[in-house]
């Protein structure tokens, strides 16, 4: 998984049948190089004019395949015990609009590098059912979520902040909530150069502008009912609402952005507890922002045993094994799609088809034509 945050790959191994989790296995960071981020930033704000043969996009894309693929081999150096059926490849997302969704990431590659089958492309048929694409950790989320005394809420702060609600009956509700970190991320390297606000050190010096803060929230998408989703860039005037406010100043009033927004999401039902993931859980002032606004309880995910930077690479594996069953990625009640919803691409680039074959029969009961 490279998430919208774009700092890098998380990658996760789990041991589940797609419904269940049997083990959570290791998980590793392998940070982008501030290069490779550079360009794929430029490549984000260019997306919409791109074409899929762009000799950079193709580049960026050739070289973060091949950081999954080291992802790959260092995590199954570290659990030998663990052998390694299937990779689930979400690649990075570079547009998310209305009808269109994009991630680059070369699965065939990925394959070939790592002789595993891949399941790739997860989005795509959800957004041509006429859903948002988007969140699809809320299964996964669900799963994890098992036992726990409802209403209870998962909250992953990444880039884009997404919640999915498991409600006192047990549906399962999902929504992109607005920004995460992506924005005090920009803000942050602007004004210091230095790619996040580490701890909320900045923001904590800062004070909330509450007019601009005001403005930010009125609008309408806050209070749309989910489900509902976001791109990367969605709300990136926002830094041009708070340009003239000092560094301090403009992160106080984006992580007020942040922590507001997720308070106001429209539910049916308030969660008695939220698990929080995603970076923005190390971020203090993200948290403390978060105890004041909501009325249940915020935990970060490790309360309950989980590690949360690993949750969303462990989510796509999870969606590869329900893709390979056949079993929905997507609700009608996490990405507005009118049926439950199938997804996600198998390729295998270089492996034989001998143990291609191995891997699906014992993993599918069908037979490979
Ligand atoms: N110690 C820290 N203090 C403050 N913020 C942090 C810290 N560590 C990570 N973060 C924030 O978390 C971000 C990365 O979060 P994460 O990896 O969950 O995002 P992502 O998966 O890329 O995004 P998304 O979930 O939107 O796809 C960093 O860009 C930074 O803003
Ligand atoms: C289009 C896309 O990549 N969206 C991401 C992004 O990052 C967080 C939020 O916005 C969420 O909707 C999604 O990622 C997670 C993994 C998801 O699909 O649940």
């Amino acid at each position: 998984m490279s998430g919208t945050s774009l700092d890098g790959v998380d990658a996760a191994l789990i041991q589940t049948d797609g419904t269940r989790i049997f083990r959570h296995g290791p998980a590793l960071t392998i940070p982008y190089t501030p290069e490779l981020r550079a360009r794929l930033r430029h490549i984000l704000d260019k997306a919409p004019q791109l074409a899929p043969s762009d000799p950079a996009l193709l580049s960026a894309e050739h070289e973060l395949t091949e950081v999954h693929a080291v992802a790959v081999q260092q995590l199954r150096q570290m659990a030998p015990d663990m052998p390694t059926d299937l990779i689930g490849f979400h690649g990075q997302t570079i547009l998310h609009q209305l009808g269109r969704t994009w991630q680059i990431g070369n699965a065939i590659a990925l394959s070939s590098a790592t002789n595993l089958p891949v399941i790739h492309d997860f989005r795509t048929a959800d957004v041509q059912a006429g859903g948002e694409g988007a969140p699809l950790a809320p299964l996964y989320h669900a799963a994890l979520l098992h036992g726990q005394p409802r209403p209870v809420a998962i909250l992953n702060i990444g880039g884009v902040a997404n919640l999915t609600l498991l409600t006192s009956k047990g549906e399962i509700l999902a929504c992109d909530t607005g920004p995460g970190n992506a924005l005090l991320d920009d803000w942050t390297f602007r004004h210091t150069g230095v790619p996040y606000d580490k701890d909320g050190q900045l923001a904590r010096n800062g004070k909330v502008d509450e007019p601009i803060l005001k403005q930010l929230v009125a609008h309408p998408f806050f209070s749309k009912p989910a489900p509902k989703s976001l791109d990367r860039l969605s709300f990136h005037t926002a830094l041009q609402d708070i340009a003239a406010l000092s560094p301090a100043d403009g992160a106080a009033t984006l992580v007020a952005f942040t922590a507001e927004t997720i308070a106001r999401t429209p539910l049916p039902e308030q969660p008695q507890a939220w698990f929080v993931c995603g970076g923005g859980r190390h971020n203090s002032a993200i948290m403390e922002a978060l105890t004041q606004q909501l009325a249940g309880e915020v935990f970060p995910a490790e309360t309950l045993g989980w590690n949360g930077d690993a949750l969303e690479a462990e989510c796509f594996g999870f969606l590869a094994v329900r893709s390979l069953y056949g079993l929905p990625l997507s609700l009608p009640s996490t990405t507005g799609v009118p049926a439950p919803q199938q997804g996600g691409r198998l390729s295998y680039g270089g492996i034989t088809p001998w143990k291609a074959r191995a891997v699906l029969n014992t993993k599918v009961q069908y037979n490979i034509g």
